[in-house]
């Protein structure tokens, strides 16, 4: 079966500090997977060697099944900008472009301007009426929306989510959460979502830890 995130045996260290060490990961299509751990364990910098924004002192990640390491930066690039959508906590949406320009971004970085997907993402995330929009004019959950609608419409295989309903209230949290893993399930996409939230952990398929030792299973205790 396709595994569309594959990490083995992931290290890194700042200075003489691990961070974490022994980190294997597989995500496959259709798969939301939750990453909790405690501030400071080093989830944020995993994400950051997953996507290859930062580099891990041993190991090796494959998105899509290519390999992150001997890729020159170029390389690397052209793969995020293909296979990967993201997702952070502060939304990320450009504030001088329309919420559809903000949406269609990442088709046109890959020289693929498709008006009715954009379309089409921002009826999905409800926002359908909203694409002329500037972003200082919408709410923070409607912000959130527009930045997962920007994070799939270029179909990526792996979605890396940092604490996207971080900001948000419950009741917002909950929607958005419900919109990616819709997302996930209807284009089969891979998700693995950072939260600090037992809640939104309990939405996923599956829900790892992250320590010194590396990533565990974690059992979710009942609400
Ligand atoms: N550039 C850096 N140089 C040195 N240490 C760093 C650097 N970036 C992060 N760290 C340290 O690495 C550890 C992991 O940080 P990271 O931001 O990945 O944690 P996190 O689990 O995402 O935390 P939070 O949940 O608070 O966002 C922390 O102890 C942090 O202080």
């Amino acid at each position: 079966m396709t595994v569309l995130l594959r990490a083995r045996d992931l290290s890194k260290a700042y200075g003489e500090t691990p961070v974490f060490q022994g980190v294997d990961l597989e995500l496959r299509p259709g798969e939301l997977v939750a990453l909790l751990g405690e501030s400071g364990s080093g989830k944020s910098t995993l994400l950051n060697c997953l996507a290859g924004l930062d580099e891990a002192d041993s190991g090796t990640v494959e998105i899509a099944g290519q390999a992150l390491r001997g890729l020159p930066e170029a390389g690397r690039a052209r793969l995020r900008r293909a296979k990967l959508g993201f997702v952070f906590q502060a939304f990320h949406v450009l504030p001088h472009l329309s919420v559809a320009q903000n949406v269609a971004l990442p088709l046109l970085l890959l020289q693929r301007p498709d008006p009715a997907r954009v379309q089409a993402m921002l009826d999905a995330v409800g926002l359908g009426s909203l694409g002329e929009r500037m972003p200082r004019q919408l709410s923070g959950g409607q912000l959130q929306r527009v930045a997962i609608a920007r994070a799939l419409v270029h179909r990526p295989a792996l979605i890396l989510a940092d604490e996207p309903t971080g900001n948000l209230d419950a009741r917002h949290a909950r929607e958005v959460l419900d919109l990616l893993l819709a997302q996930v399930r209807a284009e089969g996409t891979a998700c693995l979502l950072v939260t600090h939230s037992e809640l939104a952990a309990a939405r996923a398929d599956r829900a790892l830890r992250l320590d010194e030792q590396g990533l565990r299973p974690w059992q979710l205790h009942a609400h």
